[in-house]
C-alpha cells in the first residue's frame, strides 16, 4: 500500500489529500502541518476552511484512510510519497523583494525531508514555485540524503477555491512533470496510478519537470490577463456608454476566445494570481528578459487601477468627499463562497475610503470581524506566511464596523459597495435597504450583480462597472481631484 504524506493542511493540502484519500481508500494518507490549530481544526466538526461539499468528503474519510497530525517527522518518515504544499509567499526584503517567491518554508521542508528520511521516497511540489526550484531541491534533498533515493515530481495544483471539491473530482487536467530518466518516469507512474483512479488517462499530462512548474505560473498569468482585458475594456466602456456585459458576452461567443473569465470587477484577488505574476515577472528579469516582464507587469497594473478606480468614482460621485459618510461594504471574501480573504481587492478599497476619512461598515457571511481587523492591519505580502507566524501590526483606531447583516451595514449608510459575488446580494430587498439609506442613496457596483435600472427606479444613484453610466455620473468626473 503507498503512503502518502502531504506536508502543508491549508487550501490545498486539506481538499487535495481528502479527494486522493476517498478516491483511494487502500492508500493512507495523512496531512501534517506545523501549525496545531490548522490541525485541531482538520479533526473538529469545523473545518479551519470553507469550501463547499468538503465537510463531507472529509467526514467520509477521516479516522479511516484519512488522518491530520501535527507529527510532521514521524508520517513524512514513514510516507513513500511527501507531497509539499507549503506556502510560497512574495519576498518582501532582500534580493528580489516585492516579487521573487520566498522559499524559506519549502526549503525548510525539504531540510526537514532529509533529516527524517530512511527509505527512498518521491517528493510531490504541489505548492506553486519558481522554474527551476525541483533543481534546487534535488541539491538539498542529495547532499543531506544519507543514501536515500529522491526523485523530485511537479504536480501543480489548479483548483479555484470556492470550487474545490468540484475541481479536485473532475480536473480539466492533473499535470505531472518528470526527469526523463527511468527512476524519473517510474516515479512519474507512481503518481499517475494515484490519479489515475478517478481521473481519465487523456485528462493526465506528463511533462519534463520545467515545463510543469512554468505551466502553472503561465496559467495563472493567462487567466489574470483576461480579467486585466476585461477590466480595460469596461474603462473604455464607461467613456464612451457600451456595456461591457454585452461586450464580453460578443467576443466570448468566438470559440477562440471562449466565454469563461471574461466578467469585470472591481479586480482580481486572492493569494495566487499576483503573487505568481509577480514571480514570473521575476523570473524573466532574471534571465534577461525585461521586455516579457513588464508584459506580464502590466497585468498586475491595470489591476492596481481597475481598484483605485472604483475608489475614485466613489469618492467623485459623492460630492468628492467621503469623510465622516458612513459607506457600507457588502463582501469582503476575494470572491464568493470563500471565507479566504488573501489579497481580496475588498482591502484595497476599504483603505481607499478609509483614507479619504470614510466609515466603513463592513458585512461578509463568512468573514469574521477579527480577519477583517487583521487584513486592514496587515502589511502587504505578510498574509501569505503561515497564520500563527504572521506579523501583525496593532489594529489601527479606525472607522470600521463589521456587522452581522447586509441591512444593518446599510443603515444610516450614504452608499452600499458591492465588492464579493455572494449569491445573497443579488436578492436583498433593495428597497428596504433604500429606505434605511441616507439621500441621495448610491450603489457601487464591483461585481455585476445587481439591475442597474431596476434600483434606479428604486431611486438609487446606480455605478456598476464597465455599464452605461447615469446621468449623475456623467456629470461628476472620473477621476476625483
Ligand atoms: N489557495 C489556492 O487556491 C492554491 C491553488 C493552487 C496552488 N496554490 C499554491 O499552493 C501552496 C499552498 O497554498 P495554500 O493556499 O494551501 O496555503 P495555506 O497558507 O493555506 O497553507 C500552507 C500551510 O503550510 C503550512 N506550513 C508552512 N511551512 C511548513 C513546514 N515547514 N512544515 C509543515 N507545515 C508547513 C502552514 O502552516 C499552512 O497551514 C502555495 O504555493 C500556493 O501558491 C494555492
Ligand atoms: O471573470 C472573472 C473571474 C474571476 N475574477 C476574480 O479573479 C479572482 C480569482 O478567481 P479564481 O481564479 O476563480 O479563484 P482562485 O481560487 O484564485 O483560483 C486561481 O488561482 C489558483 C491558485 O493558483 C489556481 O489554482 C486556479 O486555477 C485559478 O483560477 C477572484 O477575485 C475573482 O473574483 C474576476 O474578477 N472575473
Amino acid at each position: 500500500m503507498v503512503k502518502i504524506c502531504c506536508i502543508g493542511a491549508g487550501y490545498v493540502g486539506g481538499p487535495t489529500m481528502a479527494v486522493i484519500a476517498l478516491k483511494c481508500p487502500d492508500v493512507e494518507v495523512v496531512v501534517v502541518d506545523i501549525s496545531e490549530a490548522r490541525i485541531a481544526g482538520w479533526n473538529s466538526d469545523r473545518l479551519p476552511i470553507y469550501e463547499p461539499g468538503l465537510d463531507d468528503v472529509v467526514k467520509r474519510c477521516r479516522g479511516r484512510n484519512l488522518f491530520f497530525s501535527t507529527d510532521v517527522e514521524r508520517y513524512v518518515g514513514e510516507a513513500d510519497v511527501v507531497f509539499v504544499s507549503v506556502n510560497t509567499p512574495t519576498k518582501t526584503r532582500g534580493l528580489g523583494a516585492g516579487k521573487a517567491a520566498d522559499l524559506t518554508y519549502w526549503e525548510s521542508a525539504a531540510r526537514m525531508i532529509a533529516d527524517v528520511s530512511r527509505s527512498d521516497k518521491i517528493v510531490v511540489e504541489k505548492s506553486t514555485v519558481p522554474v527551476k526550484t525541483a533543481e534546487a531541491i534535488e541539491k538539498i534533498l542529495a547532499h543531506n540524503g544519507r543514501g536515500v533515493r529522491y526523485q523530485i515530481l511537479s504536480n501543480p495544483e489548479f483548483l479555484a477555491e470556492g470550487t474545490a471539491v468540484r475541481d479536485l473530482f473532475a480536473p480539466d487536467r492533473v499535470l505531472i512533470g518528470g526527469r526523463e530518466t527511468p527512476e524519473g518516469q517510474a516515479a512519474v507512474k507512481v503518481l499517475k496510478d494515484v490519479y489515475a483512479r478517478w481521473v481519465p488517462e487523456d485528462r493526465i499530462i506528463t511533462t519534463n519537470l520545467w515545463s510543469a512548474e512554468l505551466s502553472k505560473l503561465a496559467a495563472n498569468a493567462f487567466l489574470a490577463q483576461r480579467i486585466s482585458s476585461v477590466n480595460a475594456i469596461s474603462a473604455l466602456c464607461e467613456a464612451t456608454g457600451a456595456d461591457v456585459t454585452e461586450v464580453a458576452c460578443s467576443i466570448g461567443k468566438d470559440s477562440r476566445i471562449g466565454p469563461r473569465f471574461l466578467s469585470a470587477s472591481v479586480g482580481f484577488g486572492g493569494s495566487c494570481f499576483q503573487k505568481d505574476i509577480l514571480n514570473l515577472v521575476y523570473i524573466c528579469e532574471c534571465y534577461g528578459l525585461p521586455e516579457v516582464a513588464d508584459y506580464w507587469r502590466q497585468v498586475i497594473g491595470i489591476n492596481d487601477y481597475q481598484k483605485s478606480r472604483f475608489v475614485n468614482r466613489v469618492v467623485s460621485s459623492m460630492f468628492n468627499t467621503v469623510a465622516g459618510k458612513k459607506v457600507a461594504v457588502l463582501g469582503f471574501a476575494f470572491k464568493k463562497d470563500t471565507g479566504d480573504t488573501r489579497e481580496t481587492p475588498a482591502i484595497d478599497v476599504c483603505r481607499g475610503l478609509l483614507g479619504d476619512k470614510a466609515v466603513v461598515s463592513i458585512y461578509d457571511p463568512q468573514v469574521t470581524e477579527e480577519q477583517v481587523r487583521r487584513d486592514l492591519a496587515m502589511n502587504k505580502f505578510d498574509w501569505d506566511h503561515p497564520r500563527h507566524l504572521q506579523p501583525v501590526g496593532e489594529p489601527a483606531d479606525q472607522p470600521v464596523a463589521v456587522t452581522s447583516d447586509a441591512y444593518e451595514a446599510a443603515h444610516d449608510a450614504h452608499a452600499v459597495c458591492i465588492l464579493t459575488e455572494w449569491e445573497e446580494f443579488r436578492n436583498l430587498d433593495y428597497r428596504r435597504m433604500y429606505d434605511l439609506m441616507q439621500k441621495p442613496a448610491f450603489v457601487f457596483d464591483g461585481r455585476n450583480i445587481v439591475d442597474p435600472e431596476k434600483l434606479r427606479d428604486i431611486g438609487f444613484i446606480v455605478y456598476a462597472i464597465g455599464k452605461p453610466l447615469d446621468q449623475w455620473l456623467k456629470d461628476m468626473p472620473a477621476v476625483a481631484s
